[in-house]
This record gives structure tokens, sequence and C-alpha cells, in this order.
């Protein structure tokens, strides 16, 4: 592969070079599928959009015709002759190169719809809890530990400035950053805590280390279900917070292109009803309106005590909808244990959903009937959900829908509602989704809830370079039989001699059978390189 560094002389362009997979829906009421492209595409390094491709530049003699027609030079073939100078007539190119006997090819970006940052010290710590004795147990300690101590004279935090979150709180919001993007999240929607301070400094990491991000300071003002150590004091604190970190981030990112704010009432039971009446006027109040997020019918526990708390709603769904909390750009974590008509409501009011597996199982949550909501028309991506899910990585989030869909057909409700196979058993499997689908959620499905579909999940025009390079390694079977080798020398182990990850290739896998390879068995071993927005934001040698 080419360089990935950044270059030290101005270019026009970056021109990747090879192999290019996504996953695509090639029509409407269609599955989507995986579409592989060789050749160069390229993008402005002004703005880090696709500017073209060319798919017949596959070969070095048509790229270099390529060129030729494009009047490019090589910047770092020419500064490598020390003749920068002198190409005034040619625009100047950086050009990346996958390497295709390491099966490298540029996938897009991750998307992680439903992350919560502080959380990230205990992802993997859970024990046998469920979600409400979780929030106690394990999740309201962590996040209380990112407050900063308040004003001397007023009792009250009354600073917005990053530097006054506690240098924990700044260490562990890095190191998510830095563990989400090596795992090839180009973008990410980020729950914070209910901490001004703290939530502007995740906002000011994601934006100097260039990942796209929603920063959502958590509200939770209901003193019946919240903890008194951790929450807001009334509504009207929530909605103060709430307006200044979003104000801290329309300073630093003044036109979003990478950082937003998101409100978030953390979820019905934490919040009063003026709360999330002001939340839902808020994000209504703004042009275009502010995207919001919180969750919906994890588990069961959950949805009893959403309806002692609301008596007077029709349902979970409509209790977000009283308040105009269910908008076109609305992410609704979870969705286990909705209801025919709240996914009639979600689908009208064109809300979207977050499906996080991993914290599903994990917290004995149920599991999510995706095929339900994809065939009904609701709009499906993924999320971590650490810390409820164990895992910073979106491919673990894709494996476990795709495995979790599996399960699916053995649950009661599923087996009730759903057709059977040809013995009249179980299901005709329709509930299964493919590696393709999964990475389809993982990328497009995510671009989609984030209301960014036009921008990033794919190698379109115009799109966005939120893009990771993945590498799978190369073929190295030694050339004798493991029988004439010395016991226990290892010179036939392919384990050492040097796969990229856990994914072994012999060579007979034909390129979508690499692809389901790298679902089940990858990790952030084969992420060799990530950019967002064009710009290089993580690197693997
Ligand atoms: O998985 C979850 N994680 C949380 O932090 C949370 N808060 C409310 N509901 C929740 N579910």
């Amino acid at each position: 592969m080419g360089s990935t560094t950044d270059c030290l002389f101005d270019y026009a362009f970056t021109v990747y070079r090879g192999t290019f997979i996504e996953s695509i829906l090639p029509g409407s009421g269609s599955k989507p599928i995986l579409a592989r492209n060789r050749g160069a595409l390229w993008v402005s390094a002004a703005d880090g959009r696709i500017q073209g491709w060319d798919w017949q530049a596959s070969d070095d003699n048509a790229f270099a015709e390529l060129m030729t027609r494009n009047y490019w030079v090589d910047i770092d073939a020419v500064a490598a002759q020390g003749q920068v100078n002198g190409h005034d007539s040619k625009i100047k190119v950086k050009i990346v190169t996958t390497n295709e006997e390491q099966n490298e090819f540029f996938f897009p970006g991750f998307i992680d719809t439903h992350i919560h940052a502080p959380q990230y010290p205990n992802a993997g710590l859970f024990g046998s809890s469920t979600l409400l004795d979780w929030l106690e147990t394990y999740t309201f300690p962590v996040e209380s530990r990112f407050g900063s101590p308040p004003d001397s004279k007023t009792g009250h935090q009354t600073s917005t400035d990053p530097r006054d979150a506690p240098i924990l709180a700044q260490q562990i919001y890095d190191q998510v950053i830095s563990r989400t993007l090596s795992h090839g999240t180009t973008c990410a929607s980020y729950y914070a805590t209910n901490h001004v301070p703290a939530t502007n400094a995740l906002a000011t990491l994601c934006y100097i280390r260039g990942q796209r991000a929603f920063i959502g300071r958590v509200c939770m003002d209901n003193p019946d279900f919240c903890v008194d150590y951790y929450r807001d004091f009334s509504a009207n604190d929530s909605l103060v917070a709430t307006r200044q970190t979003i104000e801290y981030i329309h300073a630093l990112d003044p036109e979003g292109n990478l950082v937003k704010p998101i409100v978030t009432p953390r979820f019905a039971p934490t919040c009063t009803r003026p709360a999330l009446q002001s939340l839902g006027d808020l994000a209504a109040s703004y042009s275009p309106p502010l995207h919001i997020q919180t969750h919906i019918s994890e588990n069961i526990n959950e949805l009893a005590l959403v309806k002692e708390l609301f008596p007077e709603a029709d349902s979970y769904a409509a209790v977000y909808d009283k308040y105009n909390l269910l908008t076109p750009r609305t992410i609704l974590a979870h969705a286990v244990h909705l209801t025919a008509d709240e996914r009639a409501l979600i689908r009208a009011r064109d809300s979207k959903i977050s499906h996080c597996p991993a914290s599903n199982s994990v917290l004995g949550s149920g599991i999510c009937p995706v095929r339900t909501l994809l065939d009904e028309g609701i709009t499906v991506g993924l999320g971590t959900d650490v810390s409820g899910g164990y895992s910073p990585s979106i491919l673990e989030a894709a494996r476990q829908a795709c495995l979790c869909s599996r399960l699916l057909a053995q649950s009661a409700p599923w087996q009730r509602d759903n057709p059977k196979d040809a013995d009249g058993n179980g299901s005709d499997g329709r509930e299964k989704l493919s590696v393709s689908e999964s990475l389809y959620l993982a990328t497009r499905g995510g671009a989609a809830v984030i209301d960014m579909a036009r921008d990033v999940g794919g190698f379109e025009m115009g799109m966005l370079w939120d893009v990771q390079l993945i590498r799978l390694g190369g073929v190295k079977l030694a050339k004798k039989s493991p029988l004439d080798c010395v016991v226990g020398d290892g010179s036939a182990d392919l384990v050492k001699a040097g796969p990229v990850g856990n994914v072994d290739l012999f060579g007979t896998e034909s390129w979508e059978e690499k692809i389901q390879k790298w679902v089940w068995s990858g990790d952030d071993r084969n992420v060799k390189a990530v950019w967002v927005g064009g710009r290089l934001v993580h690197s693997r040698v």
C-alpha cells in the first residue's frame, strides 16, 4: 500500500487505488448486497468529498492514462525525486494504493448510532444484572465521577469549560475515541453524562481527534427514579445545562462539519414531564431541528415502570410522541419489545432505531425483531451500546446482529407471529440477517439513522471520505506438508506465518467469502487506516 501518512506538500486530490467494497441496496424492496469495484477514486483535499472514479483504471497502464488525461502528478513521487517544483502545469495528487496480496480493500467507515462514552471503563463489567439494577449498580456510579467540583460560592456547577472536567474523565473520553477509531468507527452518536464541562470535553476531543460525532448531555431530573448523587435538580436545570452544551458545540464547530449536539433525555423514567416537554421544544426551536436520542422498550421491567410513571400514555412510544420527541431526527435505542402500534407510530414519525444486539444479550433484555422493523419500513442502524455492550466495535455489533437474528426463531413471540418452515416448525428463516445486511446496517443504515444518508456510508459522488482500509493479510502456506516438518517447529504453521488478526485465508476463498470471514472473525487488527472527511485519523503499521 502507498503511504497513509499526511503529505508535506499541498495537493488537490487524494487518489485511492485498488479494491473498493461496500454494501448497497440494488433497488427499492430488495435486500442489501455487497458491491466490489477495482480501479481509482479521487477525493478533494478541499472538502474531503468524493469527486469521481474510474473503474476502468484497474491496471497500471489504465491508471497511468488516467493520470495523464487529468494532468495529475504524484506529489510523493516527485518529492522523492526532489522535483516538487517545475510541475506548475500539473495538478498535484497524493496516491494511496491497496496491497492486493495482503487482501486490502477500502470499506465505508462504521457508524455507531448508540454509545455511552463515560461507561467505557465498565466495558465487560455487568455480572448477571439486568437493565434497572445494572443502571444503579454499575452505571450511575461510573457516570457520576465525570462531575467537576461545584462553585464554592453558589454550590452549583457553573463552568462550561472542558478543562474543568476531571482529568480522568478527559482521559477516558480520549481513550474511547482512540478505541472506536481503531475499530473503524468514523462517526458515533455519544451519550455523555449530565456534567457540562465533561460533555464539552468529549465534544472538543472528537473535534481535535477528527471523529465525526453527535454529543449528548444526558438529562435526568426525575427524583423518583434517579439517584440523588447523580441527577439534574429540576427540569429547568436540565434545560439550561443542555443549552450550555449546545452553545458550546455550536461555537466549537459552527457549520457542524464534524461535531453536532444531540438532545438527550436519557429515557422516560429518568425525566419529568416538564423536562420531556422542554427538551422536545428545545430541539424543535433550531433550524434544522436538532437531533434527539433516547432509549425505548429495552427491558420488560422498564416497560412496567414506564406504565406506572406515565399512566396517561397509551404506550412507551406515545410518551415520547406526546412531547414531540419522535421526529425524523430521533434515534431510539433498543426497541426490543415494541408493539405493532408503537412500530406504526415510529414509522409514521420517521424516527430511527439503533439496534444494540450485544447489549440486549448481555443484559438479558431480549432479541430485537430486526426483520420486522425492516419489513415495516423502519430505518435501522447498529449501536455498540457500550457498556451495556461489552465491545466498542461495530464489526462485533454486525456479527452479533447476524447471530441474534438466528436466535430469534427460537423465541415464542416470533414463532407465534411468523410463518413456519416447510415442516410447520419454528420459522421459515426470513428472520436471519445476512453479512451484507448487517454491514449495510453498520454503514448506510447508520448513515440514514443520523440523517446523513447522502453524506456518508458508501462510495457515491459527493459523499465524504469517511472510510476504513481493511487488511485481511496474505496467504502464506508453507510449501511442504506439516507431516514432513519437525514436530512442533512451526515451519508450516499458518498462525505463526503471520496472518493479520484471526482471519486465516487459504487462497481458496471468493471475495465474498473473504468478507464473510472478516465479519465473523475480524477485529481492529484488520483496520489498517481510517479517514474522516478525507483526513487520516488512525493508522496501524
Ligand atoms: O442500555 C442502556 N444503557 C443506559 O445507559 C441506559 N439508560 C437508560 N436505559 C439504558 N439502557
